[in-house]
């Protein structure tokens, strides 16, 4: 069954990693995808190599999240392509591991930027677009775990992933009136470019894949059901909710 048929559904931070698995599970799922990215332009035009395989139209926009007219470009983008926003998975984000006591102001800021100001901007300007439009719509903002747990090297990151959660809870309240759904993913830990390095460590690898009931770390591929799902109409009376999908991590403390 296609649950996205007929849609126009758009992901940001989709060259790699979850955001590349949503914008293809999308195409897969019927729907036309526009895909944001930053920088590895490569990887943007196999992603929409890959959506167009399905049968889907595909469309790469370059634009860095953090400035706030990045997501206004990106909607008008997708509007001018295909006609209409309505599904925004709001994914993008970066995570440079650095200690507490020593973080560099720029390392903070940067953080807070793309991922939190990013979020905002770029779920403000679909929202506006789904206004205008009128007949509702579907956010999803990629969350994690780290918005209901800490991590030692992550003081400027799980802040920001808890904002995002934050912010679905509050657009969840402002959209309904327009029949917009807001709701948060919250990953476990999934294996991506943004951990590559912190998990090339075996150690810490192996403790991580220990903590997880089903035995593995997440694949992008994991995401890929959670959001199509919170995207589609099956989840039609579901809004300001958080769906925890990470294997069983948060719940196994001993
Ligand atoms: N992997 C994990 O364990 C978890 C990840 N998450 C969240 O999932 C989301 C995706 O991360 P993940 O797939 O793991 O990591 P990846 O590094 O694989 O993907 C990150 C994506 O975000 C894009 N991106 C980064 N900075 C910007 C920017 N300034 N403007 C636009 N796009 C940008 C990258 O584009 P490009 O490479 O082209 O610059 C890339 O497409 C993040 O929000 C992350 O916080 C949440 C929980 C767990
Ligand atoms: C990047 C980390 O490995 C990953 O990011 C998250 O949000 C998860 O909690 C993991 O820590």
């Amino acid at each position: 069954m296609k649950l996205l048929e007929g849609k126009t559904v758009l992901v940001t931070g989709a060259s790699t990693g979850i955001g590349r698995a949503a914008a293809i599970g999308a195409a897969q799922h019927g729907a036309d995808v526009v895909i944001n990215y930053h920088s590895r332009d490569e990887d943007a035009e196999a992603c929409i190599a890959a959506i167009e395989a399905t049968g889907q139209r595909g469309l790469a926009v370059k634009g860095d999240v953090a400035e706030p007219d990045t997501a206004k470009d990106f909607v008008a983008k997708a509007v001018e392509a295909f006609g209409k926003v309505d599904v925004m998975v709001n994914n993008a984000g970066i995570c440079p591991f650095h200690a507490f006591l020593d973080m560099p102001v720029e390392t903070f800021e940067r953080t807070m930027r793309v991922n939190m100001h990013g979020a905002y901007f770029m779920v403000q300007a679909a929202a506006n677009q789904m206004v205008a439009q009128g007949h509702g719509g579907a956010i999803v903002a990629v969350s994690s775990i780290s918005a209901l747990v800490g991590g030692e090297y992550q003081t400027h990151y799980t802040p920001t992933k808890a904002g995002v959660h934050s912010l679905m809870q509050s657009t969840a309240i402002a959209l309904g009136k327009y029949k917009i759904r807001c709701n948060s993913l919250l990953p476990g830990t999934i294996l991506t470019e943004i951990n590559k390095d912190d998990l090339a460590d075996d150690a810490k690898r192996t403790y991580m894949e220990s903590r997880v009931p089903l035995g593995r770390l997440g694949a992008p591929e994991d995401m890929v059901g959670p959001i199509v799902f919170l995207a589609s109409d099956m989840a039609a009376y579901v809004t300001g909710a958080a769906l925890l999908v990470d294997g069983g991590m948060f719940v196994n403390l001993q």
